[in-house]
């Protein structure tokens, strides 16, 4: 049985930033000096569900083997600071919230191929997720598809992250728990107090994709209300000239207000539009 890690096993060699579950800092590994990030997050005023909340999806985590998602490394338990540790891939290119500040700063936009090729990973992510059915286990949403929670590795492939700590950590479900912050990827069924399922996550998407392009969501308002009745309508500007109508029409069948005339993922991954202009990532 292999011995479990502890917080000396690591060297932290800097924060990188903090979500909503605590701080994230890139750390070293002893024993390989591989450099990995690790998440800290403070269990001790959880209760017991919560506590058990935690650990599976933690487990859930552990189970999340795909190229398209951020991989889990190992967890650690500081039982008299009452932290885990969640120890993850180290991700090289930052994340895609940063990259969307820096274009703005700029005034640049990032190229379509770079949409297409996120397009393409981040599809096949969920997909792994969605279809986790069929393979056996249940199938799992992300919940929290946003900017802030995709990176990038060397070779800008697009990781997933986070998965399930949005959960975790809105135990209580609450819509003043669950998004901190303006909720601008909430779909239409999210807004009419509906079940989140898997078109959620393909909503999401459209929404984040259509953020890379025109560096602002697609649904943008000065209060709650204004934006629930903006997203329950459905209408959203083109993305910008430079983008091409493919791509601005795959973005809009993502953007669909009545869930089942959305696509699947899997359609999504079968999308002509898709094969034509990304098929090279697929
Ligand atoms: C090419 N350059 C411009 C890129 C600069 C890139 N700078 S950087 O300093 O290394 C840098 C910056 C941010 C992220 C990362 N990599 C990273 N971050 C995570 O979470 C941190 C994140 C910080 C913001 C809030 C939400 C959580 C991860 N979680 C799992 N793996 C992760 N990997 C690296």
């Amino acid at each position: 049985m292999p011995s479990s890690s502890g917080i000396e096993d690591y060297d932290v060699i800097e924060q990188i930033g903090s979500g909503s579950y605590g701080t994230c800092s890139k750390v070293r590994r002893k024993r390989d000096n591989r450099i990995l990030v690790w998440k800290e997050m403070e269990y001790g005023g959880m209760t017991e569900t919560e506590k058990q909340m935690l650990v599976s999806e933690v487990n859930l985590l552990r189970e999340l083997r795909h190229e398209h998602i951020v991989r889990y490394h190992d967890r650690i338990i500081d039982r008299s600071r009452y932290v885990l540790y969640i120890v993850m891939e180290f991700c090289e290119g930052g994340d895609l919230s940063s990259i969307i500040g820096k274009c703005k700063r700029d005034g640049e936009f990032v190229s379509e191929d770079f949409v297409w090729k996120m397009c393409v990973h981040l599809s096949s992510a969920l997909q792994f997720c969605h279809n986790r059915c069929i393979r056996g286990g249940r199938s799992i949403l992300h919940r929290d598809l946003k900017p802030a929670n995709i990176f990038l590795d060397s070779e800008q492939n697009a990781k997933l992250g986070d998965f399930g700590l949005a959960r975790v950590l809105n135990h209580d479900n609450s819509f003043a728990r669950t998004f901190v912050g303006t909720p601008y990827y909430m779909s239409p069924e999210q807004m009419n107090c509906m079940t989140y399922n898997e078109k959620s996550d393909v909503w999401s998407l459209g929404c984040l994709l259509y953020e890379l392009c025109s560096l602002r969501p697609p649904f943008t308002a000065s209060n709650q209300k204004e934006l629930a009745s903006k997203i329950c309508k459905g209408k959203f500007p083109r993305i910008p000239h430079q983008f091409s109508d493919d791509l601005n029409n795959l973005i809009a069948a993502l953007l669909r207000v009545e869930d089942y005339k959305r696509p699947t993922i899997d359609q999504v991954l079968d999308h002509p539009l898709l094969i034509k202009n990304g098929g090279g990532y697929l």
